[in-house]
């Protein structure tokens, strides 16, 4: 394919995003990400990619929005990283899995189960989809200067949300209910859809990423009757995104 100046689908060139980039599922988390940066500018809106460049401590850092699932966050990972971007913070949503996962915590992924398609194009299965080490080590250290309750962990990746929520009406519910109980027996923390394509690609592309997240709800708290609580309200986890950035820009110079 022929190289472009102006990238196809997030429609930005060199000079328009940082080194270091926080990647949010939802284009409308990318407003409230950039107000974190040191003077926020909206470079442009695309499909589902929403684009902010500031800075943090002096260095430029921008924010992409990636949409839901896999095909359109690598697409994402690819374009920026052709445009010099190396350093990715994926900043999600996800639904617990793990018991002591509540709603309102924030977890830190060190790898993803590949349950989706994308980073099947990336990488053959036996690949682990892992975390870039010192992502991970600043995400977690975020979140303990920040006093947010973090659980570090495996988080479930796949391509349909209601296969989590509503497996037993579909055709494969046999499949779906199998492998949620290995989730759980395996200890595995949330579930979510973007980090297992994210952590292949990035291995793919020789660049670093990690991904934190808010957890909305737990539905096995639910099932055992433990709470029914649930939280929209993102801002733990998109501060201890913001502080690892800044922890990563320190100990790059
Ligand atoms: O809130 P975001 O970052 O989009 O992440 C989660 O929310 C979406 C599903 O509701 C999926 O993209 C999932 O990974
Ligand atoms: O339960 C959830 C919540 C957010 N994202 C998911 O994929 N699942």
């Amino acid at each position: 394919m022929q190289e472009r100046t102006v990238q196809f689908h997030i429609r930005c060139q060199a000079g328009d995003v940082g080194r270091y980039c926080l990647l949010p599922g939802d284009p409308g988390r990318c407003e409230k990400i950039a107000a974190y940066f040191d003077h926020p500018v909206l470079i442009g809106s695309n499909r589902e990619y929403t684009v902010y460049t500031g800075s943090l401590l002096g260095e430029k850092v921008s924010v992409c929005s990636t949409g839901i699932g896999g095909p359109s966050a690598a697409i994402a990972m690819e374009e920026l990283h052709n445009i010099g971007a190396d350093t990715f913070i994926r900043v999600g949503t996800c639904g617990g899995i793990a018991l002591p996962v509540k709603s309102d915590d924030v977890v830190i992924a060190t790898g993803a189960v590949r349950h989706e398609g994308t980073s099947r194009e990336y990488a053959p299965i036996e690949f682990p989809a892992v975390s870039d080490y010192e992502v991970q080590e600043a995400l977690v250290q975020a979140a303990k200067q920040l006093g947010k309750p973090w659980h570090a962990g495996v988080v479930q990746c796949k391509d349909s949300f209601y296969g989590q929520h509503s497996p037993a009406r579909m055709p494969v519910a046999q499949e779906l209910l199998y492998k949620w109980e290995a989730w759980k027996r395996l200890g595995v923390l949330a579930s979510e859809m973007e980090s297992a394509a994210l952590f292949c690609c990035a291995a793919a592309l020789g660049v670093r990423c990690g991904a934190c997240f808010h957890v909305i709800w737990n539905q096995e708290r639910e099932a055992a009757g433990l709470d029914q609580a649930e939280s929209h309200d993102l801002s733990a986890a998109l501060e201890v995104g913001i502080e690892a950035v800044k922890l990563l820009i320190q100990a790059d110079r």
